[in-house]
């Protein structure tokens, strides 16, 4: 009968589930050993070891077909199964395997091992993404070398992965297919479980648009008094390699000469972080402290032996942050090249958001190992992050000094917010847009990079520095389009994290609506077990409940909604309006004159 047969399923699905968190040990451990060492040999052991397992998951797969899951009565023993009826790559032939493993390993070898020469000093061509051309990107202002970095980094990073790209886009597809998709842009969507999620994405961007348009208008005005309007023009996008980061997503190097009252006190955390002799350990226990203030849980002593969180002198490793489950219960680690300033506290507390959540689920079944949505798990340590970055918090740790707040200070304080958190968005969705449209096909290879710029300069305001041709391919110089990573997930992150920050104020009480000595931009959450208590909750379900479970949990709202942002933004929003009709500074752009198509 079926409560027999369903009894005998939740026995299997047991045992396959041990056997999947060994193999998923093995893939962890061989895929650490070979980006945190980067040779021929350890990418040959990757791929033969990736290829071992896909063979172990074709067999369980079959296995697990036999079952008539679908009619078992037990949600949990349901979703499990149904989680696990899907294989992935590994259902591709064992050659295509390999070629898609080889295709995706290459473009993440080339990006890592890119380099540029010296601007000055064109014989030495040493300089690394980090900390070498970051640091540029960070300090010059000077936009012919800013150009001349720009260019290089987009040829040895991107055009190079061109082919490699196009051989993963068709056999990713494949694999796609294999699983029942119509390609990997479906694949990628059916993670967020809701049959509607692409328009959410579009809703969401014409929520936040008219407040993304006014801190573009404004910061165009600034960068042109600043570079004269040969270089940044009246009605134009901003040419991106003038925003102070690579791939213009965060413009918080251009603070200092852009803030709306730069007379007021200058408030430079990296500064006073070198002074106080801040270390990349000390960074990382900082963020350790800030979890288990609020009753969360430590790190393990593994981790602390594990992790790399300096660039080795010796090799070649994946600099771009990451985390890791070893999904054995007992080692995290994160792989980082820290570096001592403001935004790396920003990437130490969203790495260890990742750890936290890992510890959080750490007792779920090894399926259920994951974040409520591929958003969630990157929405954790930046919702941490709000909070540390606040005034109040960082006059706690001593990285402020002295004056209160006022009308002014605030201002500035939501504009540093804004130029993090508000511009990345367009930059986000124009990301995903673009590979959704290359795994639909109404992108070709023959004009990836004339849509991608169509995108940049349509949605994000932006335009290259120099003419582009099909030559180039600039997406890819993006890390997460030469490492296969999923991007929705941080579009996701910048929206949700704003309604879990509200919510845990709330429960902090730091945050009371309409009461204006308890405002959400003023609000840190640091030692409230209450708030603590809550995000534990929601972190432990892993991805056992469909995401709307998991947001109703902590906030209520069963719904991605920009509410949260636009109400922490709205100040900034209404003196941008002021600022932008006192200059009267044309709001959006007209078409980019640079040739791109
Ligand atoms: C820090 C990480 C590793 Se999950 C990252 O890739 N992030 C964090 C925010 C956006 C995105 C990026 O750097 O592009
Ligand atoms: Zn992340």
């Amino acid at each position: 009968d079926l409560e027999a047969l369903e009894q005998e399923g939740r026995e299997y699905i047991a045992q396959l589930d041990r056997a999947a968190g060994a193999r998923k040990n093995r893939a962890s451990l061989v895929e650490w050993a070979y980006t945190s060492n980067i040779t021929e040999a350890n990418e040959e052991q990757r791929i033969q070891v990736q290829l071992e397992l896909s063979k172990q998951e074709k067999q369980a797969w079959s296995e697990t077909k036999m079952y008539r899951w679908q009619d078992f009565q037990d949600f949990t023993l349901r979703r499990m199964f149904k989680k696990y009826s899907q294989l992935g790559v590994a259902a591709l032939p064992d050659e295509k395997y390999k070629l898609l493993m080889q295709s995706v390993s290459g473009m993440e070898s080339n990006y890592a091992t890119s380099k540029i020469c010296d601007y000055k000093n064109t014989t030495k061509c040493d300089l690394s993404l980090e900390p070498e051309i970051t640091e540029i990107f960070a300090k010059s202002q000077d936009p012919e070398e800013l150009k001349n970095a720009w260019v290089q980094w987009h040829a040895a990073a991107g055009a190079r992965a061109r082919q490699n790209f196009s051989q993963y886009v068709q056999l990713d597809n494949e694999a796609a297919q294999l699983n029942g998709f119509k390609d990997v842009a479906d694949w990628w969507l059916s993670e967020y479980e809701v049959p509607d999620f692409e328009q959410q994405l579009a809703k969401l961007w014409e929520d936040v648009k008219p407040l993304y348009q006014e801190l573009h208008a404004y910061v165009r005005k600034r960068l042109r008094d600043k570079y004269g309007e040969h270089v940044v023009s009246a009605k134009g996008p901003i040419p991106a390699h003038l925003l102070g980061n690579m791939w213009a997503q965060t413009w918080n190097n251009i603070e200092s000469f852009t803030r709306p009252y730069p007379d007021k006190k200058e408030i430079d955390i990296t500064k006073t972080m070198k002074d106080k002799n801040y270390t990349p350990l000390k960074m990382f226990q900082m963020s350790d402290e800030f979890f288990r203030s609020l009753n969360l849980t430590a790190m393990p002593e593994k981790f602390w032996k594990n992790s790399i969180i300096e660039k080795p002198t010796d090799r070649e490793i994946v600099c771009h942050a990451s985390a890791w489950d070893f999904y054995d219960g007992e080692d995290f680690r994160i792989k980082m090249c820290t570096t001592v300033n403001m935004e790396h506290l920003r990437v130490v507390h969203h790495e260890m958001g990742h750890v936290q959540y890992y510890l959080q689920y750490r007792d779920k079944p090894v399926i259920f190992r994951a974040g409520a949505n591929p958003g969630f798990h990157e929405a954790v340590g930046d919702t941490i992050a709000l909070s540390v970055s606040s005034p109040k918090h960082l006059r706690r740790v001593g990285l402020i000094s002295g004056d209160a707040e006022d009308e002014q200070t605030e201002i500035n304080q939501l504009y540093k917010m804004g130029i993090d958190k508000i511009v990345f968005l367009p930059f986000a969705y124009v990301l995903d847009l673009f590979r959704y449209s290359v795994f639909r096909g109404t992108t070709t290879p023959e004009d990836y990079n004339c849509h991608y710029w169509r995108l940049r300069d349509e949605l994000q305001g932006v335009e290259p520095p120099v003419n582009r041709t099909e030559e180039d391919f600039d997406a890819a110089a993006k890390y997460h389009v030469s490492a296969d990573v999923e991007y929705a997930r941080y579009y996701v992150s910048f929206i949700i994290q704003f309604q879990f920050h509200r919510a845990l104020c709330q429960l902090a009480g730091e945050y009371v609506p309409e009461d204006l000595t308890k405002k959400l931009v003023d609000c840190d959450i640091y030692q409230s077990v209450n708030a603590g208590n809550a995000l534990s909750n929601m972190l432990k379900m892993g991805s056992s409940k469909p995401w709307p479970d998991a947001m109703e949990a902590l906030t209520g709202q069963r719904a991605m909604r920009a509410d949260g942002l636009l109400e922490y933004f709205r100040p900034l929003q209404e003196w941008l309006h002021a600022e932008n009709q006192r200059t009267g500074e044309y709001i959006g752009w007209e078409p980019s004159k640079m040739q791109y198509c």
